[in-house]
């Protein structure tokens, strides 16, 4: 029986990565899919993992027909076995609604790969389609880890290195590797507890620099 599954974990968890590997171990077998992507950072119609990997991919754009696309494949005598759909947050929940359509009537499997919330800690459209219609769901095994060594689960956006909570919901962006200039849009993953106090790495940092004693040491923080 074909599949919807839904992978999904923060910025920087190792779901592009996932991805490629997936339709690698697919494509090894004989196997003929299609690999879909929005919007990735290193430009359109490209799939890249920070390791340091990338796949040429279809883009997606918002009027972009799953069901039409596959349906046409088909007809014109191709074989599809299955669907790699990389930041599948940025779909519309139309377009997730046809990837379901394309598992159940045409016994094709999709693998589609995302993060769950925006910068405000708010389900994606797209994603939350995907939780509502997916067979299975996987979290991520790799955690990525918030500054404090907990495990992070939020994706936090930072203006000048300023954590903010409001702004377009999609703007392509990076996480911030240590010791790099912030830059003017970026990202920081963060536990829940430092996601809601807006307590980035460098706001962390520079609190504790401060040369007055704290009143209740760093627990504050
Ligand atoms: N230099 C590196 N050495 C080992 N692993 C790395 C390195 N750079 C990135 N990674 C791994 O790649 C992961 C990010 O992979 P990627 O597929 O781009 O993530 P996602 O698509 O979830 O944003 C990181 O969590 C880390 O585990
Ligand atoms: C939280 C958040 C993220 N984005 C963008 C930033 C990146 O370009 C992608 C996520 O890619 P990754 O492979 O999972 O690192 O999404 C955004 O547009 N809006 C947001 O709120």
């Amino acid at each position: 029986m074909a599949e919807l599954q839904f992978f999904t974990g923060t910025m920087d968890s190792g779901k592009s990565t996932l991805a490629l590997q997936t339709n690698h171990n697919h494509a090894a077998r004989g196997r003929s899919g299609r690999i879909f992507t929005s919007h990735d950072r290193a430009g359109a119609a490209t799939l890249s993992s920070r390791l340091g990997l990338q796949h040429e991919a279809i883009e997606v754009p918002e009027d972009f027909d799953f069901w039409k696309y596959v349906v046409g494949a088909l007809t014109r005598g191709g074989r599809v076995d299955y669907l790699i759909c990389d930041e599948a947050q940025f779909y519309t929940p139309a377009q997730i609604e046809q990837l379901a359509r394309i598992v159940d009537e045409l016994q094709i499997d999709v693998f589609a790969f995302g993060i769950l919330t925006d910068f405000r800690s708010l389900m994606f459209p797209g994603s939350a389609r995907l939780v509502e219609l997916a067979d299975r769901m996987n979290v991520l095994q790799v955690e990525a880890l918030c500054w404090c060594g907990k495990r992070a689960t939020h994706n936090a956006r930072t203006v000048n290195g300023v954590m903010v909570t409001e702004g377009e919901v999609i703007v392509v962006g990076d996480v911030e590797q240590q010791g790099e200039e912030p830059p003017d849009v970026g990202y920081e993953v963060l536990c829940r507890q430092h996601h809601r106090r807006g307590l980035t790495a460098g706001r962390a940092r520079a609190v504790s620099m401060i040369g007055e004693p704290l009143p209740f040491g760093d627990s504050r923080l």
